[in-house]
């Protein structure tokens, strides 16, 4: 390995927003217009209305060609019209012959008139990011595309960057049952993407519970053309009961489209817009709309106009927490994932000195890998800060993290043979904490950038009193390491990034508090991952 890390080996720069490198730090952040190929549901939750919603929530600016009318409310489908598809074509021409599009959303097609039109219009235009929802069914169990279509949408996957079926939609693209359990689904999703050559987003939405998925509802993006890290990436989530989730198929198809053009990079986009939809899921109650399977929040994170009334119909998440509360529940939270990391074998193995010289040696270059990543991140949090106080607290917290890495390349990795370039975990957790920063929320990006300065804080504070416990031996191979621990100027960083959060927090809407702590406790599960990984990388 190089003496020096190259930010690029894990930050393209597709990846980078324009105002994200330091050279450009007041660049607005680009504003990507998205244009959702759909039909329109007048009640305003699902189609092109969610689609529109979703994409402006996300932060981009939303079009809208229409392929289908639909006669629907929360209860269900009355009619559908589908009129000629050459008002269609007239339709995206005359976006595409003005407008340049930094990403397609494909929702109900209608029939295989409107799908040969929208082939046509693709193969011309050829749009940077396309991503196909291959609606079919409406959740209330009518059909969105003649069954007589199914082979032309079939025939349409290879045009899509990524596709978005759910678990009936899946079964029904490979002629098969129903996926019966979260695994299943996964196989599923692996053959659909063999067979379309396309990135698959396998939804958990409709997986019946107690089947290995747990109660939660996980997502997962599922690939063959070797774009992602891994094969298959999973990213967990909570399953809200709820019977508000029309349109969450449009909505996440949407945000991932928006989100895409922004960060270019899938898994980034998924770890963004999943936490964000759990937040339009559970505020859906703060809507009214209709009597059926109504609407989700779609902007639930904006900060509420209308608190009095919104205070109504939500209690306890939407109460501001009294001082310490959130830093408290965060600390709780992570007490799991702190346990979990005091039994892995590389820290026992750190504390008592028998971790292998190679796996230290990994952990290491993981770090000063990371720490590159980690300083971008925490720039980003010092150019997003309220106060002139967190700005310089933030930028001070990046430049000590650069000079640690620097340190970390100067004395403890000269001496050690080349380990390997960036590991999967180190990707994944940088991966995370880039899609924090470009959420648009300081609050998200602060918490997510919390668990590294705590958790680690934490560990530290441990391994250095057990090392003096034992008499501080100086023949213990890591000893050098374990007495770096006790630095206060760290742990007083720590103390001060937990008590910005906790004001982050307590500014924040209910929902954006919710993203916080998502946020955060995904951090906390990486600082896991990240400590274990050298036993598995190494
Ligand atoms: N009850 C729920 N709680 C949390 N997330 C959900 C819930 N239902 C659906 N989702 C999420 O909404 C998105 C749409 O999933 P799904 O309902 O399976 O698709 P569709 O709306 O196309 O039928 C996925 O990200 C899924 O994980
Ligand atoms: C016009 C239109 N398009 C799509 C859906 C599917 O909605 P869901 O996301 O709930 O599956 C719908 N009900 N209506």
């Amino acid at each position: 390995m190089s003496a020096t890390v190259n930010p690029s080996e894990f930050l393209p720069d597709a990846f980078l927003p324009p105002n994200f490198l330091p050279s450009a730090p007041s660049a607005p952040l680009r504003i990507p217009r998205v244009l959702a190929i759909a039909g329109s549901d007048p009640s305003g939750g699902a189609g092109i209305q969610a689609d529109l919603k979703s994409i402006a929530a996300n932060g981009g600016y939303g079009m809208a060609a229409i392929t289908a009318l639909t006669a629907q409310n929360t209860q269900g489908v009355r009619a559908v019209h589908v009129p000629p598809a050459e008002f269609l074509t007239a339709q995206l021409d005359a976006i595409s012959d003005d407008i340049g599009i930094d990403a397609v959303k494909i929702g109900m097609l209608g029939d295989a008139a409107v799908i040969d039109a929208v082939r046509t219009w693709l193969e011309k235009v050829r749009p940077a990011v396309v991503v196909l929802d291959p609606v079919m069914v409406a959740t209330s169990g009518d059909r969105l595309l003649k069954e007589s279509a199914e082979a032309a949408l079939q025939a349409l996957l290879p045009l899509a960057d990524l596709i978005t079926p759910n678990l009936a939609e899946l079964a029904i693209l490979l002629k098969e049952p129903v996926a019966a359990d979260w695994v299943e689904a996964l196989e599923q999703g692996k053959r659909l993407a063999a067979l379309s050559g396309t990135t698959v987003l396998v939804k958990g939405g409709h997986l019946p519970g107690g089947d290995g998925a747990g109660d939660g509802c996980p997502d997962a993006l599922v690939n063959t053309v070797g774009l992602l890290g891994q094969e298959t990436v999973v990213v967990p989530g909570e399953r809200i009961v709820t019977r508000n989730s029309h349109g969450t198929g449009c909505s996440l198809s949407s945000a991932m489209a928006t989100v895409q053009a922004r960060v270019g990079n899938w898994e980034a986009a998924l770890r963004e817009v999943k936490p964000w939809l759990l937040g339009a899921l559970r505020e859906a109650s703060a809507l009214d709309v209709g009597t059926g399977n109504g609407p989700v929040h779609h902007f639930h994170h904006v900060q509420d106009r209308t608190s009095s009334q919104h205070s109504q119909h939500s209690q306890g998440p939407a109460e501001t927490p009294a001082e310490g509360e959130f830093a408290a529940a965060l600390r709780d939270g992570a007490a799991a994932d702190l346990d979990a990391i005091y039994a892995l074998d590389f820290i026992r193995g750190l504390a008592d000195g028998t971790l292998p010289e190679h796996e230290f040696a990994y952990y290491l270059a993981q770090d000063a890998i990371y720490l590159n990543g980690y300083s971008r991140v925490l720039a980003r949090a010092a150019a997003v800060a309220p106060t002139e106080a967190e700005q310089l607290f933030w930028a001070r917290s990046a430049q000590t993290c650069l000079e640690v890495e620097s340190e970390l390349h100067r004395s403890w990795l000269s001496t050690r043979p080349a380990a390997a370039g960036l590991g999967p975990v180190t990707k994944s957790y940088v991966d995370h904490l880039l899609a924090a920063s470009v959420s648009g929320s300081y609050g998200v990006l602060v918490a997510a950038a919390l668990p590294c300065f705590w958790l680690y804080a934490e560990v530290g504070a441990t391994l250095h009193r057990e090392f003096l416990a034992g008499g501080a031996p100086a023949a213990h191979p890591y000893a050098d390491w374990l007495r770096t621990y006790a630095d206060e100027d760290f742990a007083a960083a720590t103390r001060q990034a937990i008590a910005y959060t906790d004001a982050a927090a307590r500014q924040a809407s209910a929902g954006e508090r919710e993203a916080m702590a998502l946020a955060f406790r995904q951090s906390s599960r990486y600082e896991v991952h990240f400590f274990d990984a050298p036993r598995l990388h190494a």
